[in-house]
C-alpha cells in the first residue's frame, strides 16, 4: 500500500491514513487503497472492530487539492461518484468502525469520520467542512451525513461558512462521541473498542443494519427491520449464551456463531 498503513492486533483491525506530509489528503489512489483494505479487513475474521486514524497532525485535510487542477465536470462526477461509494461502503461494513481523530478532520477527511459509527477526538483536534472557500461543497456525503448527525441548523452553518471548530465543541453538538487528550487517545480508542468486542459481532451487524437502514426508511419499514432482525437474533447461538449467562449469574462469552 502507497498511502495506508495496516494492522491487526486483538482484534483491532487498523486503517492508517499514511500521507503525512500532505496532512493525510485523499488523493484517487487512497480512495481506492481504503476501499481495499476495508473490504479485506471486513472478510477477516481476525478482525473484530475498525479503527481509521492517520499519521502525523492530521486525520485528514480532506480530498487532495492539487487533484483538483485537472477535474472537469465530468471527471469531478466521476471522483465523487468514487469517494461516495467508498464512504457508502465503509458505513455499511458489518463490523463496528470507529474514526480515531487524531487532528485535523476536514472536508473528505471529516466525511470519511461521518462514514464510520463512531469519532473519538483528541482535545487538539480541528474540525470542518471548508470546501465551500473552495467554490464547492463536501461531495463524499457530507451533506447527507451531517445533517444526520447532528440536525439542518448546525449542519447548515458548519458547510455554509466553512468553519472550522474545536473538538470541545463537536462533542457538545454531537459530532464526535468523546474527546480525551491526544497522549490518552490511543488507549481511550482501544478501550471503547473493548466494550464493543465484548458483545456478540452478529447482534452488533443486526442492530447496526437497522439502525442506519431503519434511520432513511419510512418508521413502519425501521419498525419491522427490528422484529425481523430479532426474530434473527434468536437463530445464534450467541443470544442462548447471552441469556444463559444472564441466568446463571456470569458474564457471557461470545463467539459470533
Ligand atoms: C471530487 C470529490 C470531492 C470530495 C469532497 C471533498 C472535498 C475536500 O475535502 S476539499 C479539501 C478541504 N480541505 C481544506 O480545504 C483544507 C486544506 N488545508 C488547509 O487549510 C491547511 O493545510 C491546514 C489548515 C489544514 C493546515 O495548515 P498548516 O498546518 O499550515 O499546514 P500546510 O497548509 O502547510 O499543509 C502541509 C502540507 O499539506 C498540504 N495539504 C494540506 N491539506 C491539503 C489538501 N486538502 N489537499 C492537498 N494538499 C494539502 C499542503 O499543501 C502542504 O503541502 P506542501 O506545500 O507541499 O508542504
Amino acid at each position: 500500500m502507497e498511502t495506508v498503513e495496516t494492522k491487526i492486533e486483538n482484534g483491532i483491525g487498523w486503517i492508517i491514513l499514511n500521507r503525512p506530509d500532505k496532512l493525510n489528503a485523499i488523493n484517487l489512489k487512497m480512495l481506492e487503497e481504503l476501499e481495499e483494505v476495508t473490504k479485506n479487513f471486513e472478510e477477516n475474521n481476525d478482525v473484530k472492530i475498525i479503527i481509521f486514524t492517520g499519521n502525523g497532525k492530521a486525520f485528514s485535510a480532506g480530498a487532495d487539492i492539487s487533484q483538483f487542477k485537472e477535474l472537469n465536470s465530468i471527471s469531478a462526477w466521476n471522483f465523487a461518484k468514487k469517494g461516495r461509494r467508498v464512504m457508502d461502503y465503509i458505513e455499511s461494513v458489518s463490523k463496528p468502525t470507529i474514526a480515531m481523530i487524531n487532528g485535523y478532520a476536514l472536508g473528505g477527511g471529516l466525511e470519511l469520520a461521518l462514514a464510520c459509527d463512531f469519532r473519538i477526538a483528541a482535545e487538539e483536534a480541528s474540525l470542518g467542512l471548508p470546501e465551500i472557500n473552495l467554490g464547492i461543497y463536501p461531495g463524499f456525503g457530507g451533506t447527507q451525513r451531517l445533517v444526520r448527525a447532528i440536525g439542518k441548523a448546525k449542519a447548515m452553518e458548519l458547510m455554509m461558512t466553512g468553519d472550522r471548530i474545536s473538538a470541545k465543541e463537536a462533542e457538545r453538538i454531537g459530532l464526535v462521541n468523546k474527546v480525551v487528550s491526544l497522549s490518552s487517545l490511543k488507549e481511550e480508542t482501544i478501550k471503547f473498542a473493548g466494550k464493543l468486542m465484548e458483545k456478540s459481532p452478529i447482534a452488533l451487524a443486526i442492530l447496526k443494519h437497522i439502525i442506519l437502514y431503519g434511520n432513511d426508511s419510512p418508521l413502519l419499514d425501521g419498525l419491522n427491520m427490528e422484529s425481523l432482525g430479532w426474530g434473527v437474533a434468536f437463530s445464534t447461538e450467541d443470544e442462548k449464551e447471552g441469556v444463559s449467562a444472564f441466568l446463571e449469574k456470569r458474564k457471557a462469552v461470545f463467539k459470533g456463531k
